[in-house]
Protein backbone atom coordinates (compact mmCIF):
# COMPACT_ATOMS: atom_id res chain seq x y z
CA UNK A 1 0.00 0.00 0.00
CA UNK A 2 1.41 3.43 -0.35
CA UNK A 3 1.42 5.88 2.01
CA UNK A 4 -0.78 5.44 5.05
CA UNK A 5 -2.09 7.92 6.95
CA UNK A 6 -4.20 7.58 10.37
CA UNK A 7 -8.00 8.18 9.98
CA UNK A 8 -10.89 8.23 12.82
CA UNK A 9 -14.37 7.15 11.31
CA UNK A 10 -17.10 9.39 13.81
CA UNK A 11 -20.50 11.20 13.26
CA UNK A 12 -21.84 13.95 14.24
CA UNK A 13 -25.67 13.41 15.06
CA UNK A 14 -25.34 10.13 12.36
CA UNK A 15 -23.97 12.70 9.26
CA UNK A 16 -21.06 10.19 8.70
CA UNK A 17 -17.69 11.74 8.85
CA UNK A 18 -14.23 10.63 8.43
CA UNK A 19 -11.40 12.66 9.88
CA UNK A 20 -8.31 11.95 8.09
CA UNK A 21 -4.95 13.36 9.53
CA UNK A 22 -3.25 14.90 6.92
CA UNK A 23 -0.70 17.05 8.89
CA UNK A 24 2.87 17.03 7.54
CA UNK A 25 1.92 16.49 4.30
CA UNK A 26 1.73 18.74 1.39
CA UNK A 27 -0.48 16.77 -0.77
CA UNK A 28 -4.46 16.60 -0.62
CA UNK A 29 -6.85 13.68 -0.37
CA UNK A 30 -8.15 13.19 -3.62
CA UNK A 31 -11.52 13.19 -4.96
CA UNK A 32 -10.74 9.41 -6.08
CA UNK A 33 -9.94 8.71 -2.67
CA UNK A 34 -12.91 9.88 -1.48
CA UNK A 35 -15.07 8.21 -3.48
CA UNK A 36 -13.21 4.76 -2.76
CA UNK A 37 -13.94 5.64 0.91
CA UNK A 38 -17.27 5.71 0.32
CA UNK A 39 -17.92 2.66 -1.32
CA UNK A 40 -15.85 1.41 2.07
CA UNK A 41 -18.13 -1.70 3.89
CA UNK A 42 -17.56 0.92 6.95
CA UNK A 43 -16.27 3.97 5.81
CA UNK A 44 -19.26 4.86 4.29
CA UNK A 45 -19.37 8.78 4.98
CA UNK A 46 -21.33 12.15 4.10
CA UNK A 47 -18.19 14.15 4.30
CA UNK A 48 -13.96 13.24 4.89
CA UNK A 49 -12.46 16.67 6.79
CA UNK A 50 -8.56 16.48 6.24
CA UNK A 51 -6.63 18.09 9.06
CA UNK A 52 -3.66 20.09 7.47
CA UNK A 53 -1.06 21.96 8.74
CA UNK A 54 -1.90 25.71 9.09
CA UNK A 55 0.26 28.10 6.94
CA UNK A 56 -1.62 31.04 8.75
CA UNK A 57 0.09 33.10 11.83
CA UNK A 58 -2.41 32.42 15.04
CA UNK A 59 -4.64 29.82 13.24
CA UNK A 60 -4.04 25.91 14.51
CA UNK A 61 -5.17 23.91 11.34
CA UNK A 62 -6.40 24.16 7.96
CA UNK A 63 -9.21 22.05 7.16
CA UNK A 64 -10.21 20.11 3.75
CA UNK A 65 -13.82 19.34 3.42
CA UNK A 66 -14.84 16.56 0.84
CA UNK A 67 -18.25 15.27 0.20
CA UNK A 68 -19.25 12.38 -0.58
CA UNK A 69 -19.16 12.76 -4.43
CA UNK A 70 -15.61 14.27 -3.98
CA UNK A 71 -16.90 17.47 -4.13
CA UNK A 72 -15.14 20.38 -1.96
CA UNK A 73 -17.56 22.62 0.69
CA UNK A 74 -16.37 25.24 2.49
CA UNK A 75 -18.16 24.56 5.89
CA UNK A 76 -19.58 21.28 7.34
CA UNK A 77 -20.70 21.95 10.98
CA UNK A 78 -20.56 18.16 12.28
CA UNK A 79 -17.74 17.61 10.49
CA UNK A 80 -16.26 20.07 12.49
CA UNK A 81 -17.37 19.33 16.00
CA UNK A 82 -15.71 15.80 15.19
CA UNK A 83 -12.49 17.11 14.02
CA UNK A 84 -12.34 19.14 17.77
CA UNK A 85 -13.72 16.19 19.54
CA UNK A 86 -10.18 14.21 18.06
CA UNK A 87 -7.53 16.81 18.62
CA UNK A 88 -8.94 17.64 22.27
CA UNK A 89 -8.78 13.53 22.96
CA UNK A 90 -5.25 13.82 21.17
CA UNK A 91 -3.87 16.89 22.66
CA UNK A 92 -5.45 17.61 26.09
CA UNK A 93 -6.15 20.92 24.72
CA UNK A 94 -10.02 22.43 24.46
CA UNK A 95 -10.15 25.15 21.92
CA UNK A 96 -8.72 25.70 18.40
CA UNK A 97 -9.01 27.40 15.39
CA UNK A 98 -9.42 26.70 12.13
CA UNK A 99 -9.13 27.89 7.92
CA UNK A 100 -11.55 26.16 6.15
CA UNK A 101 -12.45 28.11 2.79
CA UNK A 102 -15.31 29.46 4.80
CA UNK A 103 -13.16 31.44 6.77
CA UNK A 104 -11.48 31.42 10.16
CA UNK A 105 -13.35 28.98 12.82
CA UNK A 106 -13.03 29.21 16.46
CA UNK A 107 -14.45 25.94 18.66
CA UNK A 108 -13.87 24.46 21.85
CA UNK A 109 -14.65 20.97 23.74
CA UNK A 110 -17.15 22.06 26.68
CA UNK A 111 -16.79 20.02 29.98
CA UNK A 112 -19.77 18.06 29.16
CA UNK A 113 -18.55 16.74 25.85
CA UNK A 114 -20.20 18.94 23.96
CA UNK A 115 -18.71 20.63 21.04
CA UNK A 116 -19.63 24.36 19.90
CA UNK A 117 -18.69 25.81 16.64
CA UNK A 118 -18.97 29.75 15.91
CA UNK A 119 -19.72 28.87 11.76
CA UNK A 120 -19.29 32.76 11.58
CA UNK A 121 -21.65 34.96 9.58
CA UNK A 122 -24.53 34.41 7.45
CA UNK A 123 -24.30 36.02 3.66
CA UNK A 124 -28.04 37.14 2.62
CA UNK A 125 -26.61 38.66 -0.95
CA UNK A 126 -28.07 36.64 -3.80
CA UNK A 127 -24.77 36.91 -5.28
CA UNK A 128 -22.54 35.42 -1.92
CA UNK A 129 -25.42 32.49 -1.91
CA UNK A 130 -24.63 32.76 -4.67
CA UNK A 131 -27.47 32.52 -6.97
CA UNK A 132 -27.76 32.96 -10.69
CA UNK A 133 -29.85 35.14 -10.71
CA UNK A 134 -30.24 38.58 -8.87
CA UNK A 135 -32.41 38.55 -5.84
CA UNK A 136 -32.77 41.37 -3.32
CA UNK A 137 -34.98 39.83 -0.88
CA UNK A 138 -33.60 36.62 -0.25
CA UNK A 139 -35.62 35.41 2.93
CA UNK A 140 -37.98 33.98 0.33
CA UNK A 141 -37.36 33.77 -3.64
CA UNK A 142 -39.62 32.67 -6.66
CA UNK A 143 -38.60 28.74 -6.61
CA UNK A 144 -41.14 26.34 -6.70
CA UNK A 145 -41.46 22.55 -7.02
CA UNK A 146 -44.16 19.88 -8.01
CA UNK A 147 -47.43 20.86 -9.51
CA UNK A 148 -47.92 24.36 -10.87
CA UNK A 149 -50.82 24.52 -9.64
CA UNK A 150 -49.95 23.25 -6.34
CA UNK A 151 -46.37 23.44 -5.03
CA UNK A 152 -45.36 20.76 -2.72
CA UNK A 153 -42.25 23.56 -1.80
CA UNK A 154 -41.73 26.81 -2.71
CA UNK A 155 -40.38 30.43 -1.68
CA UNK A 156 -37.12 28.83 0.12
CA UNK A 157 -35.40 31.54 2.25
CA UNK A 158 -31.28 31.01 0.93
CA UNK A 159 -28.01 32.25 1.92
CA UNK A 160 -24.78 30.58 2.68
CA UNK A 161 -22.97 29.92 5.81
CA UNK A 162 -19.81 29.54 3.63
CA UNK A 163 -22.09 27.01 1.68
CA UNK A 164 -25.29 27.59 -0.05
CA UNK A 165 -28.12 27.00 1.72
CA UNK A 166 -32.15 26.84 0.81
CA UNK A 167 -34.69 26.40 3.57
CA UNK A 168 -38.52 25.79 2.65
CA UNK A 169 -40.47 26.39 5.62
CA UNK A 170 -43.57 23.88 5.65
CA UNK A 171 -46.59 23.37 8.11
CA UNK A 172 -46.72 19.74 7.74
CA UNK A 173 -44.62 17.05 9.23
CA UNK A 174 -41.21 17.34 7.95
CA UNK A 175 -41.45 13.53 7.33
CA UNK A 176 -43.93 14.15 4.93
CA UNK A 177 -42.62 15.34 2.41
CA UNK A 178 -40.83 13.20 -0.33
CA UNK A 179 -37.16 15.15 -0.11
CA UNK A 180 -35.34 11.92 -1.83
CA UNK A 181 -37.45 13.04 -4.95
CA UNK A 182 -37.21 16.91 -4.89
CA UNK A 183 -33.74 16.85 -3.03
CA UNK A 184 -31.79 16.28 -6.16
CA UNK A 185 -33.89 18.40 -8.51
CA UNK A 186 -33.52 21.66 -6.38
CA UNK A 187 -29.54 20.35 -5.39
CA UNK A 188 -29.13 21.06 -8.98
CA UNK A 189 -31.00 23.64 -10.10
CA UNK A 190 -29.87 26.11 -11.99
CA UNK A 191 -30.67 29.06 -10.18
CA UNK A 192 -27.83 27.41 -7.49
CA UNK A 193 -24.30 27.45 -10.14
CA UNK A 194 -22.65 26.13 -7.03
CA UNK A 195 -25.43 23.99 -6.33
CA UNK A 196 -27.36 24.10 -2.89
CA UNK A 197 -28.00 22.00 -0.02
CA UNK A 198 -31.58 21.89 0.33
CA UNK A 199 -33.99 21.83 3.41
CA UNK A 200 -37.67 21.53 5.26
CA UNK A 201 -38.03 22.75 8.09
CA UNK A 202 -41.06 23.50 10.58
CA UNK A 203 -41.55 25.97 13.53
CA UNK A 204 -42.86 23.46 16.84
CA UNK A 205 -42.17 26.16 18.83
CA UNK A 206 -40.87 29.58 19.54
CA UNK A 207 -37.46 28.47 20.09
CA UNK A 208 -37.61 24.88 18.00
CA UNK A 209 -37.56 23.58 14.70
CA UNK A 210 -37.91 20.47 12.64
CA UNK A 211 -34.91 19.94 9.53
CA UNK A 212 -34.01 17.42 7.16
CA UNK A 213 -31.98 18.05 5.08
CA UNK A 214 -30.87 16.99 1.32
CA UNK A 215 -27.17 18.00 1.33
CA UNK A 216 -25.11 19.15 -2.03
CA UNK A 217 -22.82 16.39 -3.15
CA UNK A 218 -23.97 14.08 -0.52
CA UNK A 219 -27.81 13.40 -0.12
CA UNK A 220 -30.07 12.54 2.54
CA UNK A 221 -27.75 12.58 5.58
CA UNK A 222 -29.00 12.27 9.79
CA UNK A 223 -28.29 15.90 10.31
CA UNK A 224 -26.27 18.88 8.52
CA UNK A 225 -24.98 21.55 11.28
CA UNK A 226 -24.63 23.99 8.64
CA UNK A 227 -28.13 23.34 7.59
CA UNK A 228 -29.29 24.02 11.01
CA UNK A 229 -27.83 27.20 10.88
CA UNK A 230 -29.45 28.38 8.21
CA UNK A 231 -32.59 27.56 9.46
CA UNK A 232 -31.96 29.05 12.77
CA UNK A 233 -31.16 32.22 11.01
CA UNK A 234 -34.00 31.87 8.75
CA UNK A 235 -36.40 31.14 11.18
CA UNK A 236 -35.15 34.25 13.48
CA UNK A 237 -34.82 36.57 10.18
CA UNK A 238 -38.61 36.32 9.55
CA UNK A 239 -39.61 35.93 13.66
CA UNK A 240 -40.69 32.53 13.36
CA UNK A 241 -38.26 32.45 16.12
CA UNK A 242 -36.11 33.98 18.74
CA UNK A 243 -32.47 34.02 18.39
CA UNK A 244 -31.88 31.00 20.08
CA UNK A 245 -33.64 27.48 18.67
CA UNK A 246 -32.77 23.90 19.36
CA UNK A 247 -33.33 22.23 15.92
CA UNK A 248 -34.00 18.37 15.72
CA UNK A 249 -32.41 16.66 13.02
CA UNK A 250 -33.55 12.75 12.31
CA UNK A 251 -29.77 12.40 13.92
CA UNK A 252 -30.86 14.50 17.08
CA UNK A 253 -30.69 18.03 18.67
CA UNK A 254 -28.69 20.82 17.85
CA UNK A 255 -28.74 24.21 19.84
CA UNK A 256 -27.96 27.14 17.56
CA UNK A 257 -27.60 30.55 18.04
CA UNK A 258 -27.30 33.80 16.03
CA UNK A 259 -25.49 36.31 18.20
CA UNK A 260 -26.40 39.91 18.44
CA UNK A 261 -22.72 40.09 16.40
CA UNK A 262 -24.23 38.48 13.43
CA UNK A 263 -22.00 35.15 14.57
CA UNK A 264 -23.56 31.64 14.65
CA UNK A 265 -22.55 29.31 16.91
CA UNK A 266 -23.67 25.70 16.55
CA UNK A 267 -23.27 23.24 19.92
CA UNK A 268 -23.90 19.57 19.40
CA UNK A 269 -22.26 16.56 20.25
CA UNK A 270 -19.65 14.36 18.42
CA UNK A 271 -19.27 10.51 18.75
CA UNK A 272 -15.87 8.24 17.51
CA UNK A 273 -16.75 4.84 16.38
CA UNK A 274 -13.35 3.22 14.96
CA UNK A 275 -9.66 4.23 13.67
CA UNK A 276 -7.48 2.99 10.96
CA UNK A 277 -5.03 3.96 8.53
CA UNK A 278 -5.90 5.54 5.16
CA UNK A 279 -3.84 6.14 1.61
CA UNK A 280 -5.06 9.38 0.54
CA UNK A 281 -4.68 8.76 -3.16
CA UNK A 282 -6.04 5.88 -3.65
CA UNK A 283 -8.62 5.57 -0.57
CA UNK A 284 -7.30 1.99 0.04
CA UNK A 285 -7.69 1.97 4.10
CA UNK A 286 -7.28 -0.36 6.63
CA UNK A 287 -8.67 -0.55 10.73
CA UNK A 288 -6.50 -0.31 13.45
CA UNK A 289 -6.59 -3.83 15.50
CA UNK A 290 -8.80 -3.50 18.56
CA UNK A 291 -6.94 -4.08 22.06
CA UNK A 292 -8.94 -7.19 22.47
N1 LIG B 1 -22.81 19.02 1.84
C1 LIG B 1 -22.38 20.31 2.33
C2 LIG B 1 -21.16 20.16 3.27
C3 LIG B 1 -21.51 19.44 4.57
C4 LIG B 1 -22.64 20.09 5.30
C5 LIG B 1 -23.15 19.31 6.51
N2 LIG B 1 -22.71 17.94 6.60
C6 LIG B 1 -22.87 20.05 7.79
O1 LIG B 1 -22.81 19.40 8.86
O2 LIG B 1 -22.76 21.31 7.74
C7 LIG B 1 -21.97 21.21 1.16
O3 LIG B 1 -21.52 20.69 0.12
O4 LIG B 1 -22.07 22.43 1.33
Amino acid sequence: MGSMVPFAKMNGLGNDIVVIDMRGRSDAVTAEAAVALARGDRTGFDQIMAIHDSKTQGVDYRIDILNRDGSRAQACGNGTRCVVQALAAETGRKSFTFKTLAGILTAEEHADGLVSVDMGRPEFAWDKVPLSEEFHDTSRIELQIGPIEAPVLHSPAVMSMGNPHAIFWVSEDVWSYDLERFGPLLENHPIFPERANISIARVTGDASLDLRTWERGAGLTRACGSGACAAAVSAARTGRTGRTVTVTLPGGPLRIEWREDDHVIMTGPAEWEFSGRVDPVTGEWQADEVAA
